[in-house]
């Protein structure tokens, strides 16, 4: 049985009906068998019909996330117990509360830790996003104080104009003057990963150009991204064997982080020696050429806690913490702009408005000419609420505990926050929260609204919230101008969109459109 057979035909355990309610996802019939009924996948159904036309090759990316958002909507719960067949020993609990999440991640925080799902993330060692207890704390500690400092902020916006001028823009010149389609997934992947080693490593893979060019760095950390999803989806015993038999996706996640290990501890040892050599004396307050790795070497130096180890795991967080996000926020943002014709024109207006007319380049903004663009802020906000990258939250609890909506939590129970789900929930976001509208982030005197962040559960909340929160924006600000002021994007008609296997959302397909250069 493949994996995706196993993970489609998993029966659930709905606990506030007590009725136990097997379901199957035929990838041929894209339909969906719920208590007998069928019911068809439609992302679009609740919004137009011009809408539901424009969606409709888009649901498969909604297929896992947006079962379980019906399956809970349909018992009009927002917890409930999802179990796979005896023999898979699946077992998880389901929330899109917010107050349950705001408990489990904010009040109760100490009760509810990554445990056993720590083994399914293995690849990312010790570093934050995987780290407990004291070893989170340090880590959090030194890179909360690392990515508040001036410098750094400096040093990631001079990385990204200058990628943005010297490789975005050519890139897609060059597409659209040849009129060919392009995977504006794949472009933004590149560039983020082209970034992310800039700031963190100091070091440019140069994956993004016309060739395209396959860079085996980029493929290994894409590769173990892809492959590291799977085994949530099918028992422990199941993957642990194809790991000690080196089969399927263990063989090629084996292969990848092997590599990717290699070129991680090869950055870092190259890094030492650049430092030894030339004795650098790096003044991390104001020195707005430092990439993070220096900066992590040279701040703790001495300290035995820094050692090859840690700075590998620490910068393969990283890269996993910030490059797929921004990918498939950007991806997502595109695509929703551009089968939204009437945001389009208030983006460009909003652009011309507060960018152009001041006598600034919409190509080459900086990090203070993006605080106006709140329109471009409401609709990155509304993307992210739909399609948030990182659609669920893994955790176990120690304890056995009550949650606020009175569901049981025993000893070990895995839970699974949905944060795709809290972004749908008509509780929190209206009878219209399936549409894709801008203008609910904006308040009638023209600010963005602030919605707490354990209903736009996006970037996480509590103590372990998103680290990269603000960068995000100003990138996605700056990238989103930068491209929408530029090119028109049109979706190429019929092309098939649904989710890779990923930890993150991304489109197993890319997003094929073809650009045309604004007059
Ligand atoms: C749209 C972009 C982004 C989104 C949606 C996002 C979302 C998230 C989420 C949901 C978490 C919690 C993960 C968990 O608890 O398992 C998280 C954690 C984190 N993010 Fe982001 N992120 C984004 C961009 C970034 C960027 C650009 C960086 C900087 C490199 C970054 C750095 C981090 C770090 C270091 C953590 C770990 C925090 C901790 O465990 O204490 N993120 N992010």
């Amino acid at each position: 049985m493949t994996t995706h057979q196993i993970m489609v035909v998993l029966s659930i355990k709905l606990r506030n009906s007590g009725t136990s309610i097997p379901f199957s996802v035929s990838r041929k019939t894209r339909k969906m068998e719920l208590a007998g009924q069928e019911d068809e996948f439609e992302y679009g159904e609740v919004q137009n019909a011009v809408q539901v036309k424009k969606f409709r090759n888009f649901h498969f990316l909604l297929e896992i996330h947006d079962f379980v958002h019906r399956a809970l909507r349909a018992q009009a719960t927002t917890t409930a117990n999802f179990r796979g067949p005896w023999f898979t020993s699946l077992n998880y609990l389901f929330t899109c509360n917010p107050i349950n999440i705001q408990y489990i991640l904010t009040k109760n925080f100490s009760n509810y830790e990554k445990g056993e799902f720590r083994q399914n993330f293995q690849v990312l060692g010790d570093g934050i996003l995987a780290a407990e207890s004291e070893t989170w704390k340090y880590s959090r500690t030194l890179l909360h104080s690392l990515f508040k400092k001036k410098s750094f902020e400096l040093f990631s916006h001079k990385i990204l104009q200058n990628k943005i001028l010297t490789c975005l823009l050519p890139v897609l010149d060059y597409v659209q003057t040849r009129g060919m389609e392009v995977d504006l997934q794949d472009v933004f992947q590149r560039f983020t990963f082209d970034y992310s080693c800039s700031f963190i490593f100091g070091y440019d893979p140069q994956s993004l150009s016309i060739h395209f060019p396959e860079v085996a760095c980029a493929k290994a950390f894409t590769d173990t991204g892809e492959t590291i999803m799977y085994r949530h989806a099918v028992p422990k015993s199941f993957w642990k064997l194809r790991e000690r038999l080196q089969i399927g996706a263990e063989k090629k996640l084996a292969t990848a982080s092997k590599f990717f290990d290699e070129f991680l501890y090869e950055r870092i040892k190259l890094k030492r020696e650049e430092l030894s050599k030339f004795n650098k004396n790096i003044n991390i307050e104001t020195d707005a050429q430092t990439d993070l790795l220096a900066t992590l070497i040279k701040e703790e130096e001495g300290n035995e806690q820094v050692d090859d180890k840690f700075l590998r795991d620490t910068t393969f967080s990283l890269l996993a913490a910030g490059r797929e996000t921004i990918t498939v926020a950007l991806t997502c943002l595109c695509w929703l702009v551009a089968t939204h014709p009437s945001v389009e024109a208030k983006i460009l207006q909003e652009i011309k408005e507060q960018i152009v007319e001041k006598g600034l380049n919409p190509s080459t903004l900086g990090v203070k000419d993006v605080k106006n663009l709140v329109y471009i802020h409401g609709a990155i906000c509304e993307a992210l609420r739909l399609f948030p990258p990182v659609p669920l939250n893994f955790k176990q609890a120690i304890k056995a505990d009550i949650l606020p909506s009175g569901d049981e939590v025993k000893p070990n129970t895995m839970l699974l926050l949905s944060f795709y789900s809290v972004g749908r929930l008509e509780e929190v976001w209206g009878e219209d929260c399936l549409e894709f509208k801008p203008e609910r982030w904006i308040s009638d005197t023209g600010c963005i609204l602030n919605v707490p962040s354990y209903e736009f559960t996006c970037f996480s909340t509590g103590p372990r919230t998103c680290l990269g929160k603000n960068m995000s924006f100003i990138i996605l600000k700056i990238m989103a101008t930068a491209v929408m002021w530029n090119y028109h994007i049109q979706v190429v008609e019929g092309h098939p969109v649904y989710p890779a296997i990923a930890p993150v959302l991304l489109m197993k397909h890319g997003l094929k459109v073809k650009i045309t250069k604004r007059g």
